[in-house]
């Protein structure tokens, strides 16, 4: 039986780094007491909340914690015509809190995950391992056997060519769940009493050409250099479909950090995940993403982006025609969406106009 960590057994880190370059993103519809138990880790960093559902509803955030807040209301007034893109009713509003960030590294975070305990029972800092996961190389191009060669007490194995050792930086570092696991709606209705209990100790970095399911629950990454792909979809009210949000973003950013040799990792860290969320409105919420997604991943699977797609924006923008062209016969939710995707680009190319000097983000692989 596995248990959270107490607050007391959270020790603070002795200086918490990237302390003003990185922003904790946390979507929510309830108060954030669960800050209580993060506090030793995340009260030196700054908080984007985006509120969900009624705007006029106060969520209460407990003293001490330095954050901006935004609602509906405000999402509207920010973007204008352009919030249509940012979803309503749904854990996807949580992009927003994205685009609005002025930092390098975002960490997002759900309402009902807390600090996990390891085997030793040492409280996890979820915040410190991503940043090592995303301060560290990946290596997509080969395979090692030893996991995270940049890890202590681990290395390259015999016949890891010298070549491609060096790796390339790390855009996301995409954590995972004890107790409750990310599963799906048909599958928490056949085991509803599982409960996820294996620490698996490694992190891996997901091979180039392979496609995995991102859960936003545990999830950080390198804003600079992925950030504009981000993007959550339509999801939630007036859509119809829900709870693949973060399923749409991981395959996105999958493909277009494969084209720009760019790294991805899953594994540790590990939060603690307490809710689980009622399968039978997931299963309402999900069910079209069940059968959809034989169609949708066959189309990333083959998603080719042309070289002269240098920048992040530019791999979206022609990933959102790709979807107009070969997904809208699937349904003309698609249609909707690949617009979507474009509007998105433009309300984040408004708020982060490039900085004189910056240079595209990572080099076509
Ligand atoms: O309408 C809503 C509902 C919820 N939120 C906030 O989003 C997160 C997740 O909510 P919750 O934990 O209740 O739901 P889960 O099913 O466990 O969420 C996970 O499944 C996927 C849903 O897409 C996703 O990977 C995880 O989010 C909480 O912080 C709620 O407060 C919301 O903003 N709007
Ligand atoms: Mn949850």
């Amino acid at each position: 039986m596995v248990e959270p960590a107490t607050a007391t057994q959270a020790a603070a880190p002795v200086m918490p780094q990237l302390k003003d370059e990185l922003d904790i993103v946390i979507p929510t519809i309830r108060n954030l007491d669960f800050l209580e138990m993060w506090r030793p880790f995340f009260q030196p960093y700054h908080l984007i909340i985006v509120q969900d559902g009624d705007p006029s509803k106060t969520i209460k955030v407990p003293p001490g914690f330095d954050y901006e807040l935004y609602n509906r209301n405000d999402i509207n007034k920010i973007l204008g015509p352009k919030a249509s893109c940012i979803s309503f009713k749904d854990s996807a509003c949580r992009c927003f809190g994205y685009m609005v960030s002025k930092k390098k590294y975002i960490f997002t975070i759900d309402d009902d995950c807390f600090v996990a305990k390891d085997p030793s029972g040492k409280a996890v800092n979820a915040l410190e391992q991503h940043i090592k996961n995303l301060q560290c190389p990946s290596t997509p191009f080969f395979f090692n056997t030893l996991y995270d060669p940049f890890r202590e007490g681990a290395d390259f194995v015999r016949g890891y060519p010298f070549s491609l050792r060096e790796g390339v930086p790390t855009a996301v570092s995409h954590g995972l769940w004890l107790n409750i696991p990310d599963y799906d709606a048909p599958t928490q209705l056949v085991k509803p009493l599982e409960r996820n209990t294996r620490f698996v100790d490694a992190v891996l970095t997901i091979p180039k050409g392979t496609l995995f399911p991102m859960c936003g629950m545990n999830l950080a990454f390198d804003r600079d250099l992925i950030g504009p792909a981000m993007y959550f979809g339509l999801m939630g009210d007036g859509q119809p479909i829900g709870r693949y949000d973060d399923m749409w973003a991981g395959w996105c950013i999958k493909v277009i950090c494969d084209h720009l040799g760019l790294g991805v990792k899953t594994g540790l860290p590990y939060i603690y995940h307490s809710k689980a969320s009622n399968p039978f409105v997931n299963l309402r919420k999900e069910y079209k993403g069940i059968f959809w997604q034989e169609e949708i991943i066959p189309f990333f699977q083959q998603a080719v982006l042309p070289k002269d797609c240098t920048t992040v924006q530019k791999c979206y923008v022609e990933l959102a025609k790709q979807v107009k062209e070969k997904l809208s016969k699937v349904d003309p939710y698609f249609d909707k969406l690949a617009d979507a995707m474009v509007t998105w680009i433009k309300a984040w190319d408004e708020l982060n106009p490039p900085t004189a000097g910056s240079v595209p983000n990572g080099k076509a692989a």
